[in-house]
């Protein structure tokens, strides 16, 4: 559980808060999308999850941050770690090892797990990511995916109970992307953790994720079950998040009073709304 009160954070020398008036709750077992714009806050946001602010980046820091219970005043990122496992941007920069094993082990030892258990630990990590085979596989040989996904598996092995990831798919196209948010709620249904996601693609966060946070300038500009924060469509599109165009025609036609169904997030579900509404005329 994740509880965040009246925070705000200002770097040191930044001329304004990087986050402002931060309120948020996230439940256990909750997979929670965070959106927003370039310099809105997003990469603060989860430094303020993991403790990286305050404790690594100097400035003023005000409210409560509570993960699991733990104060990320009162404990240190690496406290904070057993509990949320973080997923930096930059993958490449955060592996040391050349092996795959090598990578996980390494983790594991720094954590303090006795080395006995670290065989074991290593498996049930793969399997739970569902790369298995990737485990003798030089790290430099792998796809940007298969990466990600080894980076991801590293951290779920310390079995945190919340894992954070900043734009996972950056680097990724829109196949490999979408293999990684499989996953991600795999791990989020199968495997009950808590999966809190960075992501720019909204396309994606609209069909994984079940809840949206959408941050502009430093606060939460809207924050709920995705279809209840896309109703904001044109707010979303004023503050330069681009929402899905079914979602855009959904909002229009329940505007003009010609729909008030379900918002359709994809292809499909649009169909179902457009047969719905055409189908009146035929009616008596
Ligand atoms: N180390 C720092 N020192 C001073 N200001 C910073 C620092 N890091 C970020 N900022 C500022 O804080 C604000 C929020 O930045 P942040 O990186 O959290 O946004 P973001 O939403 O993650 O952006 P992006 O999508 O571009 O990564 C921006 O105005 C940024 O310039």
């Amino acid at each position: 559980m994740i509880s965040i009160r009246g925070l705000r954070f200002q770097y040191k020398g930044a001329k304004r808060a990087a986050l402002d008036n931060i309120n948020l709750d996230i439940a256990d077992g909750d997979f929670v999308g965070i959106i927003g714009t370039s310099g809105a806050g997003k990469s603060t946001l989860t430094y303020a999850l993991n403790g990286i602010v305050p404790h690594h980046f100097t400035g003023d820091f005000y409210g409560q941050v509570l993960v699991d219970g733990m104060d990320t005043v009162d404990s240190s990122p690496e406290q904070l770690s057993a509990k949320i496992g973080s997923v930096f941007q930059d993958i490449d920069a955060q592996m040391v090892a050349s092996l795959v094993e090598d990578e996980m082990a390494f983790g594991l030892e720094n954590f303090g797990v006795p080395r006995a258990e670290i065989g074991g630990r290593i498996d049930e990590a793969l399997a739970m990511v569902g790369i298995g085979p990737l485990r003798y596989r030089m790290i430099r040989s792998l796809s940007g995916g298969e990466k990600q996904k080894v980076a991801i598996a590293a951290i779920v092995a310390l079995r945190p109970s919340i894992v954070l990831l900043d734009e996972p798919t950056g680097e990724l196209d829109p196949q490999s992307s979408r293999h990684i948010f499989s996953m991600l709620r795999e791990l989020n249904e199968r495997f009950g953790l808590t999966i809190v996601v960075v992501e720019q693609k909204i396309m994606l966060l609209c069909e994984f994720v079940r809840k949206l946070v959408v941050m502009e300038q430093g606060r939460i500009a809207h924050a709920g079950a995705v279809r209840e924060v896309l109703a904001h469509s044109d707010e979303m599109e004023a503050i330069g998040v681009n929402v899905p165009r079914v979602v855009t025609l959904a909002n229009r036609l329940r505007a003009a009073g010609l729909y008030d169904g379900p918002l359709p997030l994809n292809i499909d579900e649009a169909e179902v709304m457009l047969k719905t509404i055409l189908s009146t005329d035929y009616a008596d």
